[in-house]
């Protein structure tokens, strides 16, 4: 069946395939999908225990089975006066505790009255941490910097590659630097080669007792934090049962606190609040992660999509699809159930994106005519906080072009009519018609949301969070771990030493050896 048969047959598609939520609108209209489909998906949901796999994890049960843990996060941002208790404890007083903490260290930094080793304001905020302990903070400060005020600039430094450190400090002053050293375990080397580098540039220009006024820790790991030289006092802490990748709503989100202040902090975990209950608590048929859940299995698994395109017609949003590369693929990169059994179908899917209308200019030649499907979300915002001329009607006409061009495409029929009009005919004009059709018949999501502020930002988060929870869930797979990040971080720990040690390397197979023997012929070290 095609999409235009299946709109052209029923007026009402729009009303029936699309649900509001506050100020979010998702259509999935323009999906593969009739009304009997989508109740057959609401079927499989309910018959792969979605209702009480919801009901589990915000009741803290251990749902990581790997690492016995539960997944919390939705505990970070519960502004109810409902307790959640872990192994019997109700967690709210300290989830309260560490917020109030981050309420005045936030306020102090960018009020001024946090003042460095020489007595002068804090002028520059980097956050140094990797994976989910960098991409959640930095996509949230990007997308809300009007919210900024006045506060002191923030930056992020991830990759252990010493270019990143050494172009960030570049510009900044140690008197008025404060770094925020964010690992939740606190023994990750990008993270700790990092804060390494930047405790050494600190120390040479303002001496040891500076570190306590200069550094703060994030972290789950208080020993290893002391180790470092960090004052317990300036220690952020969180639980275990907060996952790296859902952690921005945590201490991991003390940078955004200073970045837009705290009020903005604790509107953005209303808005998750919000969508939390949302998906806790109503039914299948009428909860947005739910559908968006639903529909994605249905063209991984039904339809055979194995990527999905996240495409922010938003600039501030340009991090999101970085972001939720690492909570969608390493939650649901998955390929045995929870039982340790291989699984015999798609799991989760290969996410990419860039804002639009940007990647109209690069990969959507590829979703138009290539020969694969690949679904879209495609997300507006109705209003601009930039609202020059004509330029957000024009993003806007942008981002719903492209969702009708995909579902409608253009026929043999359509392409040509064009080319005589164009004045066109005979061979050449046959010869060009099949490469203006446009299959069509490609599926999106359009969430339009009314303004990016805060709240919405907090509940279109948590919509994916609970989108990869809904899908872990009907796959069986566990989404909260990531061992398949191991591996590798084992590897370089060897291969390590061996870069500095003399002599030619032989231990790996002849690929790995040669590139490693080769490196170190360029880096100038014997490799023989
Ligand atoms: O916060 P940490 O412990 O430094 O870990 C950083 C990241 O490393 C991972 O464990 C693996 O990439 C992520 O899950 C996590 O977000």
């Amino acid at each position: 069946m095609h999409m235009r048969t299946l709109f052209e047959e029923d007026p009402q598609r729009f009303g029936f395939f699309s649900r509001r939520h506050g100020p979010m609108l998702l259509d999935f209209s323009k999906n593969r999908i009739t009304r009997e489909t989508l109740h057959l998906l609401v079927g499989l949901a309910r018959a792969r225990g979605l209702d009480a796999a919801r009901a589990a994890m915000f009741n803290g049960e251990h749902i990581n089975v790997t690492e016995g843990r539960a997944v919390l996060h939705t505990a970070l941002r519960n502004r109810s006066d409902r307790p959640v208790m872990v192994k019997g404890k109700d967690v709210m007083p300290e989830v309260r505790a560490v917020l109030e903490r981050m309420r005045r260290f936030s306020d102090a930094v960018r009020s001024g009255d946090w003042t460095g080793a020489n007595g002068t304001p804090i002028r520059d905020v980097v956050n140094i941490g990797i994976g989910g302990s960098d991409l959640g903070p930095v996509m949230v400060c990007e997308a809300l910097k009007p919210f900024a005020g006045k506060g002191p600039a923030v930056h992020f430094v991830s990759n252990v590659d010493a270019t990143h450190i050494t172009e960030t400090l570049k510009n900044l002053d140690p008197a008025t630097t404060l770094f925020l050293v964010a690992s939740k375990t606190f023994t990750t080397q990008e993270t700790l080669t990092n804060a390494h580098t930047a405790r050494a540039w600190l120390v040479e220009e303002l001496g040891e007792q500076a570190v306590s006024l200069h550094f703060a820790a994030l972290s789950t790991n208080a020993d290893a934090v002391s180790q470092f030289g960090i004052d317990l006092e300036n220690m952020f802490p969180f639980w275990d049962w907060v996952g790296g990748r859902y952690s921005l709503w945590s201490a991991i989100g003390l940078s955004i606190a200073v970045a837009i202040g705290f009020e903005n902090f604790e509107t953005l975990l209303d808005g998750a609040h919000d969508m939390d209950e949302h998906y806790r608590t109503e039914p299948l048929e009428e909860n947005l992660p739910v559908l968006k859940a639903l529909v994605g299995i249905w063209n991984q698994n039904f339809l055979g999509a194995r990527a999905l395109a996240v495409l922010p017609y938003d600039q501030y949003l340009h991090r999101l699809p970085a972001y939720l590369q690492q909570a969608d693929m390493e939650s649901n990169g998955k390929s045995v159930t929870l039982d340790g059994m291989p699984v015999d179908y798609a799991t989760g899917p290969l996410l990419f994106g860039e804002p639009g209308t940007n990647g109209q200019h690069s990969f959507y030649q590829l979703l138009h005519q290539g020969p694969e499907t690949i679904p879209a979300d495609f997300i507006a915002i109705a209003q601009s906080h930039n609202e020059s001329g004509e330029h957000h009607d024009i993003l806007l006409s942008n981002v719903l072009a492209q969702a009708e061009a995909l579902m409608r495409g253009k026929t043999a029929e359509e392409a040509r009519g064009e080319l005589v009009a164009q004045g066109l005919e005979g061979e050449a004009l046959e010869a060009l018609v099949p490469h203006k059709v446009f299959p069509g018949n490609r599926p999106s999501n359009t969430l339009v949301i009314e303004r990016l502020d805060p709240r919405a930002l907090g509940m279109l988060i948590a919509l994916y969070e609970h989108v990869i929870h809904a899908q872990g869930v009907i796959w069986g797979v566990n989404s909260y771990d990531q061992w398949g990040v191991e591996l590798g971080k084992q590897l370089a720990k060897k291969i390590l030493p061996e870069l500095t040690a003399p002599g030619a390397v032989a231990a790996h197979d002849c690929s790995t050896n040669g590139l490693i023997n080769h490196c170190k012929t360029l880096r100038g070290r014997t490799a023989e």
